[in-house]
């Protein structure tokens, strides 16, 4: 269980709408395909971890979701509706770009004045509130800000729409060990204020295995395995290779198999063994 606490939970929601529903969703570039025939379900409610091998189609994922690039076929809906449909539905997606985005030349007071001019529902209590909580100093300019602040002042934008739905790519990569659990502790205590569903993308499984409690796995442009992380622990198990297994369990890689007999099996173990088989 997330060190949050809320696996399985829509408690908060304003929406019942799937979160993010794809249907042989598929986008190439060029000649190069980076999602091929993608279907998912993502309930509401849900800290999603998106987890894959550099190229997998993440990102691609990410931007088709905040409507920035468009599929080449299939369909995608974000919150029950077409992504970035209108205003409004681009109001209820609150997006942190990798490498969290800002403008070095203003400071985060002025970030904060530009987001209320942005945002209809712009929540400036709560944006000064996590400001002054991250030890943001609000005349410093965002070009001299730390990595960790500037990826606190990145969330706080997002966040301070007060959006329905958080989409991060990779927002912690680039942070010391300590930035990195303010920043995830930061997102969970938004997520929980909100009431709101998050997506993001990572490479730190053990980031993941804290914050979330639904698991997406791509490898070459395809969803290797998706569920509730309580489900997916469930349902797999450790087997030493050469053991016999029940007839009904699949061996996945090594000695992970899809199954209810054996040994408990560790999400960072379910994921590595998900992306060697794609590896295969
Ligand atoms: N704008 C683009 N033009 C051409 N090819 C692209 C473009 N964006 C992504 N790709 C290709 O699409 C595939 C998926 O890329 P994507 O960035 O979605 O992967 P990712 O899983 O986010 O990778 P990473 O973990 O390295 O960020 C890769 O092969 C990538 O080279």
């Amino acid at each position: 269980m997330p060190a949050h606490g809320r696996a399985g939970s829509i408690a908060g929601m304003s929406t019942l709408h799937a979160v993010l529903q794809a249907q042989r969703l598929t986008k190439h570039y060029g000649r190069r395909e980076a999602l091929a025939g993608v279907d998912l379900d993502v309930p509401p409610g849900r800290v999603v971890g998106l987890v894959g091998p550099n190229g997998a189609g993440k990102s691609t994922l990410l931007q088709l979701a905040c409507g920035l690039i468009e599929p080449s076929a299939g369909t995608l809906r974000v919150l029950g509706a077409r992504p970035a449909a209108d205003a409004a539905h681009l109001a209820r997606v609150g997006f942190v770009a990798q490498d969290a985005p800002l403008y070095a030349g203003l400071t985060v007071a002025e970030h904060l004045r530009m987001g209320a001019r942005m945002n209809t529902g712009w929540d400036d209590p709560m944006a000064r509130d996590r400001v002054a909580r991250a030890g943001l100093p609000p005349d410093q300019r965002a070009g001299r800000l730390s990595g960790g602040q500037r990826a606190q002042l990145a969330l706080t934008l997002a966040v301070a729409k007060r959006p329905e739905l958080l989409i991060l790519d990779e927002p912690a990569a680039a942070l010391d060990p300590l930035a990195r659990d303010a920043f995830l502790r930061g997102l969970l205590e938004s997520v929980a204020q909100l009431g709101a569903g998050a997506i993001l993308s990572s490479h730190l499984l053990a980031d993941v295995e804290r914050v979330c409690d639904h698991l997406i796995v791509l490898a070459g442009a395809r969803v290797q395995l998706a569920g509730d992380v309580a489900a997916l622990l469930a349902a797999h198990r450790r087997v030493p290779p050469g053991a016999p297994l029940s007839p009904d369990a699949e061996r996945i890689h090594g000695d992970v198999v899809r199954g209810t007999a054996g040994a408990p099996v560790a999400l960072a173990d379910l994921v590595l063994a998900y992306l060697n088989r794609a590896a295969r």
